[in-house]
């Protein structure tokens, strides 16, 4: 069939779906070619592909038989030269809808280019730092009724937002095959946002991100600061809550302390369920080594790991899973390249570096911890308003260590006890110093902290 026998027969379409479905889906559509039992159809956009992949599949077949008897299934993609494609690393849909169009699972609209197969539920190993996020993301995942809008996941470096974001994809996409799923970074907003201004498509970008029926931004932090997307990206979330769908955030901070984001942003982001990943702790990390170490044997089934390893690295190495991965792919490389065992002696010449790096980095937290509970007091009273002295000197002695134990700044420390001035944190490091030198009692408290805290 010629692309001019097309345009005739797709007039047939105009009756059929009525002017504004015609003039607004099927006019933009070309036809390709027709292969076999496919006919490809080239659209300007994935959205326009996959709306009347969902909508008109059975009209479309129905009139290309009448001429095309083979033709069983259609195909829409995105051109390579169509300057509107998405972000580099955003996925290009091609959907393609059988014969019997209308079954979900072949005219859904999941993006899934850019996940990560390793990244799934079955992967992340749970533990007491991160169990709260995983129950959330879990349910979130089944697809059932909206709970909590947004989820908001927050926490540090390679403590596995990401992996979890993705996990909730993947669970999606088995469980609600039907649902339309965007997961994206808070970067490939903008750059998308940015290129449709550029290219006067406005209307485009509104569609597809108003249409989805789960968005998922990771990083958000990222467009901290860059008003004009900031404000699409309210917009975008008002629409999207507005008619319940699903929004899934993740950022390196809780929203409140992003800073260079619109205070109706963060109220926004504030407003659903704010969970946090907390460093990892012993345990989990050696968790974690187990289970990567069962990942890395389908590659070198060969290789044991002598008792004792994972115990020191799970020690010795820092919270950031990234990290902890890291070391274990290089140790199985090094061990298979060099044809040794993987014992702590290995470990020691392989990873020098990863452990010299590494030692151990206090945090503010973990030294309130500690304190409150050498002078037993609750932590709640640590960083609470209460200014009994019960409360205030060993409130001081933790700042005083904050200031020396840890790289972080007064300002920053007075905001982790309960958002106070650095002139409060100022004066009671001072104190200390003081007391230090005129009390025995206080100089021996503090070297036993220091010493606990450093072990
Ligand atoms: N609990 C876990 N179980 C298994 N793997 C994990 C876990 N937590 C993190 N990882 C792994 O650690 C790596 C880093 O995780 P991820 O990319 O999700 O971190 P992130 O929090 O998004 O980091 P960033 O702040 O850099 O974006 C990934 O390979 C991930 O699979």
């Amino acid at each position: 069939m010629t692309r001019d026998e097309w345009a005739v027969l797709r007039t047939q379409l105009e009756k059929t779906l009525g002017q504004n479905n015609f003039s607004t889906w099927i006019k933009p559509m070309t036809l390709d070619c027709i292969n076999d039992d496919i006919a490809t159809f080239h659209v300007p956009t994935n959205f326009i592909g996959n709306y009347v992949s969902q909508n008109f599949s059975d009209a479309i077949l129905h009139i290309l038989k009448s001429e095309e008897p083979s033709v069983r299934r259609l195909s829409f993609s995105v051109p390579a030269n169509v300057k509107d494609r998405p972000a580099p690393s955003t996925a290009a849909v091609t959907s393609s809808a059988p014969a019997t169009a209308a079954k979900p699972e072949a005219s859904s609209f999941v993006q899934t280019a850019s996940l990560d197969k390793r990244f799934t539920f079955e992967r992340f190993v749970v533990g007491k730092p991160n169990e709260l996020a995983h129950a959330a993301a879990k349910r979130v995942g089944e697809g059932g009724p909206v709970t909590f809008n947004p989820l908001f996941l927050y926490g540090g470096v390679g403590l596995g937002k990401t992996h979890l974001m993705h996990a909730i994809a993947w669970d999606l996409q088995t469980n609600r095959p039907d649902l339309n799923v965007m997961y994206l970074s808070a970067e490939q907003f903008m750059y998308r946002f940015v290129q449709s201004l550029r290219e006067r498509k406005m209307m485009d970008f509104k569609e597809i991100f108003r249409s989805v029926d789960v968005l998922m931004v990771d990083d958000v932090q990222f467009i901290a600061g860059k008003d004009s997307t900031q404000e699409e990206f309210f917009h975008t979330f008002n629409a999207l809550v507005d008619q319940n769908k699903q929004i899934i955030i993740s950022a390196d901070r809780a929203p409140g302390e992003i800073t260079g984001l619109e205070e109706r942003v963060k109220s926004r982001l504030q407003c659903g369920l704010v969970v946090d990943l907390h460093p990892t702790d012993y345990e989990l990390r050696l968790g974690i080594l187990q289970s990567k170490v069962e990942m890395q044997q389908l590659n070198y089934p060969d290789l044991e790991v002598a008792s004792g390893v994972l115990e020191f690295l799970a020690h010795r190495i820092s919270t950031n899973v990234r990290v902890l991965e890291g070391a274990l792919t290089r140790l199985f490389a090094f061990a298979s390249l060099v044809g040794r065992e993987i014992n702590m002696e290995l470990t020691q010449d392989c990873l020098a570096d990863v452990l010299r790096a590494s030692e151990r980095k206090i945090t503010v937290e973990e030294i309130q911890r500690r304190v409150s509970e050498h002078y037993n007091i609750r932590m709640s009273d640590m960083i609470g308003p209460k200014r009994l002295r019960s409360y205030a000197r060993p409130r001081q002695v933790a700042m005083y260590l904050s200031k020396h134990l840890t790289s972080r700044s007064l300002p920053e420390i007075g905001r982790r006890f309960g958002g106070r001035d650095h002139t409060t944190v100022m004066h009671g490091v001072k104190r200390i110093e003081e007391l230090k030198v005129a009390d025995g009692q206080i100089a021996e408290d503090l070297e036993l902290l220091r010493r606990a805290l450093e072990a």
